[in-house]
This record gives C-alpha cells, sequence and structure tokens, in this order.
C-alpha cells in the first residue's frame, strides 16, 4: 500500500471537511491536503489553501462540490490532473462516465460516498472505480478505511442505492431520533429529557448492534419478553411490514432522485 502524498480538495464543505477531519485524525499529516477555493475559507492548521487553480500535479484530488457545479469548477481542475492522478468524487448521482468525460487524462476515477460519521472514523464509504492502477486502488481503500470501512462495488447501477442508505442514511436516522423525541413529549415527557433520552439510546443501541455476535433482529428479540411491553410496541411497527415497507419507500425516492441527477450531467456531459 502506498502513503498519499498530496491531495487537492475542490468544495471544501460539509462532507469533504469531515473527511479531512477524519484522515488527521487517522494520522494523515494536514500538509497532504491543498483546499482550492476562489474566494478563500476556513481550513485545518496546516492545510494548505489557494486561492488561484494550481499548476502542480496531484496523486488525488477530491471532489466535493455540489453536484450541479461540476462543470463550474471541472476545466480549472483539469489542469491538476495527471496520468497519475486519481480523481475521487463524492458526488451524488454523478457517474464514472461522467466523470471520465470531464477528466480523461486521469488514470482512475472513483465515485467515493462516504457520510458525516467520517469525522468520528466511522462511516461505511461505497466506492466504485474505473482505470485505477493497483497502487490507486490500494491508496483508495486506505484512505476509506481510515474514514470507517471500504466497500467496493463491481455493478454502478447499485451505487445510488448505497448512496441511498449509507450516504443519506445518517438523515433517515436522525428523523428517527427526532420523530421518537416528539412521540415521547407527545405522550407526556419533557422535551429536553426526551431528546436526551433518544440520542443516547440510539447511540447505545447502534454500538451493541456493531459489537454484537447477534443480528439486529436476534437483538430486537432478546429485549422483547414475551407479552411484554416491547412487543407491544414493535408489533406496531410489523404490521403489515409498515417500517421496511416506509424505509422501502424512503430508499427508493433517494436513489432514483440519484438517477435524475446522474442524467443531468450526463446531457451536459
Ligand atoms: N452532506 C452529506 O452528508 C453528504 C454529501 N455528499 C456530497 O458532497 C457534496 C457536497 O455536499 P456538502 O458538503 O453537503 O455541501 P457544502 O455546500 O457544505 O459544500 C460544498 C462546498 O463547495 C464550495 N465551493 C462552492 N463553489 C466552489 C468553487 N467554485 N470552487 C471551490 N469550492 C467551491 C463551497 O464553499 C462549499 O464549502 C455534494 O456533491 C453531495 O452530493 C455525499 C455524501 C454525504
Ligand atoms: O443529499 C444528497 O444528495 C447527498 C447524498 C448523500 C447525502 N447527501
Amino acid at each position: 500500500m502506498t502513503d498519499i502524498r498530496n491531495m487537492l480538495i475542490v468544495g471544501f464543505g460539509t462532507m469533504t471537511g469531515a473527511m479531512v477531519e477524519g484522515w488527521l485524525k487517522a494520522g494523515i499529516a494536514p500538509e497532504v491536503f491543498t483546499v482550492y477555493h476562489p474566494r478563500g475559507k476556513d481550513v485545518p492548521e496546516g492545510v494548505r489553501l489557494v486561492t488561484d487553480w494550481p499548476t502542480e500535479r496531484f496523486d488525488a484530488v477530491l471532489l466535493g462540490v455540489k453536484p450541479y457545479m461540476l462543470d463550474d469548477v471541472a476545466p480549472g481542475l483539469a489542469r491538476a490532473v495527471s496520468d497519475k492522478t486519481v480523481v475521487l468524487s463524492v458526488l451524488a448521482g454523478i457517474e464514472l462516465a461522467s466523470l471520465r468525460a470531464r477528466f480523461p487524462q486521469a488514470e482512475g476515477v472513483v465515485r467515493f460516498m462516504p457520510n458525516l460519521a467520517c469525522a468520528l472514523g466511522k462511516a461505511p464509504n461505497g466506492l466504485i472505480g474505473e482505470g485505477l492502477s493497483d497502487t490507486q486502488r490500494g491508496m483508495v481503500t486506505d484512505l476509506a478505511e481510515k474514514l470507517g470501512s471500504a466497500e467496493w462495488l463491481e455493478d454502478e447501477s447499485r451505487f445510488d442505492l448505497v448512496t441511498a442508505l449509507a450516504g443519506s442514511g445518517p438523515g433517515f436516522v436522525y428523523r428517527f431520533i427526532d420523530a421518537l423525541a416528539v412521540a415521547g413529549t407527545r405522550l407526556g415527557l419533557d422535551e429536553g429529557q426526551a431528546g436526551r433520552l433518544a440520542i443516547q439510546m440510539v447511540e447505545g443501541a447502534a454500538a451493541l448492534a456493531a459489537q454484537s455476535e447477534h443480528s439486529p433482529g436476534e437483538l430486537a428479540r432478546r429485549v422483547a419478553s414475551p407479552g411484554g411491553m416491547t412487543q407491544k410496541g414493535l408489533d406496531v411497527l410489523d404490521e403489515n411490514d409498515a417500517l421496511v415497507d416506509l424505509l422501502t419507500q424512503t430508499l427508493r425516492a433517494a436513489r432514483d432522485r440519484g438517477a435524475e441527477m446522474a442524467a443531468e450531467a450526463r446531457e451536459k456531459g
């Protein structure tokens, strides 16, 4: 495995900021990172900020702008891409072919789908690439594992679904936490206390599920005493597959938006 020597980041925002936080915590030196922003930007200590397009070549460039801004930055960014560079994109819905059309000279192009838990080294990172050398694939795997895990896909048609589950997923979980707190408040708990209980309960339950030898289904069974309180609640979630159906609709809607964004980028490219 080859350590990354330099990475240019274009679009240093919520997502790529969390990634850099995770990489710095994992021991990558801040000098590895260069952030480009035409109007300047706060960056962590030791990270280089440039307001003009750099002319040197980078091992990796990380694209972190909003998907509809791809063509605002692609021509300038192309100057920092050589035939030894891997282009990493966190842009939802933007396909490998759309990236390749903008960066034909890059050696490899990768869709790298993290989530905000990167900052804690706890994100499942969806990956799919094209044109990668073995060295680049090893480097990208290492970068992903420093942020949590590396989940390589072979079939790009599934990537938007991975994005919906693992990239958008924290948004859905936060809604669930909020809903638990709202429900508790509606039924009579103090609002602040209901919020604290909901967050700490989900944190502990997720940590236990991650460590346990048992599946989440079995863990739910272990919480529910026959004829007891939990079972009565689970009966509501399970009736007519209510929760599974709701989450299927949720993932489908998110996934299908990815396909729409992909089509928009394809038309422009
Ligand atoms: N927020 C999330 O949880 C996730 C976001 N993503 C992807 O990450 C990308 C960025 O999303 P966020 O970080 O949420 O948005 P954001 O708005 O926080 O970040 C975008 C950044 O791009 C910068 N920017 C705008 N114009 C620029 C230019 N011309 N040159 C250089 N930088 C420029 C902005 O200053 C901003 O900081 C999107 O493509 C999204 O699909 C992917 C997975 C999860
Ligand atoms: O909402 C979005 O489009 C991106 C994809 C995953 C999380 N945020």
